[in-house]
């Protein structure tokens, strides 16, 4: 077998790139949108109609996953990709954003963290190397170094402590993994809203030769501008011929102005939680299917899109089955949301390819100028 984990830069407009990454379980398209499986599902949709809309790869929370149904019994269940029906590659993060956002009585020390279930309030014990092991029992294709995520805004120092933490949790996690050929483990660039510790984050990992290379610490509560401002310090000094990942990220202007500034990959949400809620995503912009306005609206979101919830239902019926709380409603907004997603990336992709991505960018970001529609 060729490299078992290729990352090919196919083209470049500006600080944008087209690629690809190659791995066994199949080809990862970049810039790339990983619709989250939180607890193996993206929630309310089959893997078929999550592969139909064009996904390449899905996110899975190392966290949730440990606590139910548990790592060892995923691993006797043949992995996740068997578990789930997902045959194509998965990518899951550490567990330490989720354990410092939804585990209770947390502690944090050099050694790892430990905390007590959301669910049942059982104790755990994280550690690096226990995080690259649940991540390997997962059966994991990319798995992510266990990391301290702080929220914004924080204090220098705390920024700091954190982000050197990480730096020796990346390390400890490296040799862990170990060489794993077809599977990746990425290290994950900390330091806040902080230029200075960006930098040395980003280039003590570069010196770690890894796979590829996530942003995280961001969409933390910041402005987007903060946002993109720390891209502008990380990207040019991650290497060019590696991916990088910007993680929980985010909405169509985010994604199009990371994408600007040298991201490849991207998980959030969005797309389905805010389904769940009534709020489509269409090439129109925003609609909020929970208001009355569009109960005698017989047209689709989508009469020319090639997803049968945009194409095929009126709105009119989305709106009835959003108010009644009907569990159709939330899949057939999910699924569209997530088809929306990816027709966004395809398109991206296609710009870059054609070198029409500032053009590209502003014609998207204008239809969504316009608020829900
Ligand atoms: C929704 N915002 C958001 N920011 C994130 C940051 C991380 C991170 O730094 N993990 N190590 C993970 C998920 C995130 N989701």
């Amino acid at each position: 077998m060729s490299e078992p984990f290729r990352f090919q830069l196919q083209a470049k407009d500006g600080a944008a790139r087209l690629g690809a990454i190659t791995m066994p379980r199949g080809t990862i398209r970049t810039p790339a949108f990983m619709p989250v499986g939180t607890a193996a599902t993206v929630k309310t949709l089959t893997m078929d109609q999550v592969r139909g809309t064009g996904a390449d790869i899905i996110l899975g929370n190392t966290y949730h996953l440990m606590l139910r149904p548990g790592a060892e019994r995923v691993a006797r269940l043949g992995g996740l990709h068997e578990f789930a029906r997902w045959p194509h590659p998965i990518l899951t993060d550490s567990g330490g954003f989720q354990v410092m956002s939804l585990a209770t009585l947390r502690k944090l020390d050099e050694k790892g963290v430990t905390f007590r279930s959301h669910i049942d309030g059982a104790k755990y014990e994280m550690s690096p190397e226990r995080s690259i092991e649940i991540q390997g029992l997962l059966d994991s294709d990319i798995q992510m170094q266990l990391d301290e995520c702080v929220a914004l805004p924080a204090a220098y120092a705390e920024v700091e402590r954190a982000m050197e933490l990480s730096l020796r949790w990346a390390e400890r996690c490296r040799i862990a993994f170990g060489d794993q050929p077809g599977r990746a483990m990425f290290g994950i660039v900390q330091g806040g809203a902080e230029p200075a510790l960006r930098e040395r984050s980003a280039l003590v990992l570069k010196a770690m030769d890894l796979k590829g290379y996530a942003v995280g610490g961001l969409a933390v509560g910041e402005p987007q501008q903060v946002m993109l401002d720390m891209l502008e310090v990380t990207c040019p000094l991650l290497p060019a011929e590696k991916p990088r990942y910007l993680m929980g990220v985010g909405t169509p202007d985010d994604i199009l102005k990371s994408v600007a500034r040298g991201i490849d990959m991207f998980d959030c949400v969005m797309p389905t939680r805010a389904g769940r809620h009534g709020l489509a995503f269409t090439r129109r912009g925003r609609v909020n299917l929970r208001n009355a306005r569009h109960a005698d609206d017989h047209r689709p979101l989508d009469e020319e899109s090639d997803c049968p919830a945009a194409r095929d239902y009126s709105r009119a019926y989305l709106h009835h089955l959003i108010r009644a709380q009907e569990s159709l409603g939330a899949m057939l907004l999910s699924w569209n949301n997530i088809a929306y997603y990816q027709n966004l990336m395809q398109g991206i992709r296609d710009a870059i390819g054609s070198g029409t991505f500032v053009s590209h960018a502003e014609k998207i970001s204008a239809s969504w100028a316009q608020g829900d529609i």
